[in-house]
């Protein structure tokens, strides 16, 4: 069967629609064309909902059903919270190859965004894969917080995705204080530094929210994460423009809205990208695994410079760290916020890690109970 490749195109599906290999295709790109092979009569389609024995997919921006699991990806009788990872099961935004209604390969993850799981056990949870950039979005209202932004970007870089921060509302701030603007981009500096995008915009107006068509080409996966009010529908709504206009005076005709996008989940745009709109994005608590010193390279840099090795940066005599927040070249909330959420990643990283032995221990205990369960029985 050949698959419609600009139907799954419009809802992210990155390979060329000839199905042929590039000289610069990515190694995740030539592993799925390996998986892809060795299912020749399979077709690709999108996760767009996790259930207990199936998927809802989508082959295009119109069509969704569901599908059976693979047997290895469902939760073994007496399951218990915890016990499989998410690299054992897909989730939103994985690709899976399909034979009429089952699965039958889920195809490597090019990027992920995870998070930790509040709750007894320790718990890593997957809130989408496959996604090219995260939007971070902020309001230049008084909801900017520089702060929560370091938050969103500890949490999703270091998953292979872009994060691009938007902030939102640059049409009110430029009315209210000539200053607000380029203030609030100054905050930013250290992020501009390391290289992660910042872009100012009117998420009402179609012609500023063009400062984001860079990462809005066909093919492309985009989630939107911020909080509330920070302007991620007005956003949406702006992106989808034209395509929006359409689809009223389509479904005048047709009750059944046939033509409107198939899940709230996988958002197709007229730009050939779509984005991903699902629940987990809304809170985010560290795994563990994120990378501080990435993120925090100014501050890391200075503790360096500390005389003593293991400076708290507290009163130690000879403290760099302090040294450049009294000389103003330190913001002493950034310092606050770096402190704050390398406790999170340590605190998760130990529950991660008492997991992880917990879970060695469980299965020596199991060998054990099947080796002394096959002398009393026998193999069986
Ligand atoms: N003037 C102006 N208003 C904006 C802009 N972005 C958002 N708004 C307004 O801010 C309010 C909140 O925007 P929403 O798009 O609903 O925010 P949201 O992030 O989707 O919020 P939740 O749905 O609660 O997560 C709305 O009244 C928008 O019209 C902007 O760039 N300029
Ligand atoms: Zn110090």
């Amino acid at each position: 069967m050949i698959p419609a490749f600009d139907a799954l195109q419009a809802i992210g599906w990155p390979l060329p629609a000839d199905g042929t290999g590039q000289a610069d295709e990515t190694a995740t790109q030539a592993q799925w064309r390996t998986v892809m092979a060795a299912h020749p009569d399979a077709r690709p389609a999108r996760v767009i909902e996790q259930h207990r024995s199936g998927y809802v997919v989508a082959d295009g921006p119109e069509h969704s059903f569901r599908v059976e699991s693979l047997p290895e990806w469902q939760r073994p009788p007496g399951y218990r919270k915890g016990t499989v990872t998410i690299d054992q099961r897909p989730g939103v935004g994985d690709w899976l190859l399909i034979e009429g209604r089952k699965a039958v390969a889920l195809l490597p993850r090019r990027s992920t965004i995870k998070r930790g799981a509040a709750g007894e056990h320790y718990q890593q949870q997957l809130i989408a894969a496959n996604v090219d950039t995260v939007f971070v979005v902020c309001g230049l209202d008084d909801d900017f917080n520089p702060r929560r932004i370091e938050r969103y970007l500890l949490l999703v870089r270091g998953g292979g995705v872009e994060p691009v921060v938007v902030l939102t509302k640059a049409d009110q701030a430029a009315a209210a204080d000539a200053d607000a603007v380029p203030g609030a981009v100054a905050a930013l500096v250290e992020l501009a530094a390391q290289g992660v995008a910042v872009r100012a915009v009117n998420a009402k107006d179609p012609d500023s929210v063009r400062a984001l068509d860079e990462w809005l080409g066909p093919g492309c996966t985009a989630v939107l994460i911020g909080s509330s009010g920070a302007g991620k529908s007005t956003l949406t709504n702006t992106m989808l423009g034209i395509e929006k206009m359409k689809t009223s005076a389509v479904r005048e005709h047709d009750s059944r809205g046939r033509h409107t996008t198939t899940h709230r989940a996988l958002i197709p745009l007229p730009s050939g990208a779509c984005l991903i709109d699902t629940p987990g994005m809304r809170e985010l608590k560290p795994t563990g695994e994120e990378d501080v010193a990435e993120n925090f390279s100014d501050v890391e840099a200075l503790a360096e410079q500390c005389r003593f090795r293991d400076c708290k940066h507290q009163k130690e005599p000879g403290c760099a760290v302090r040294e450049a927040i009294e000389g103003g070249k330190l913001d002493p909330q950034r310092f606050a916020n770096y402190l704050k959420l390398s406790d999170e990643v340590a605190g998760a990283a130990n529950r991660l890690a008492h997991r992880r032995a917990q879970k060695a221990e469980e299965k020596v205990v199991g060998k054990a109970l099947n080796k002394r369960l096959d002398e009393k029985y026998g193999r069986h």
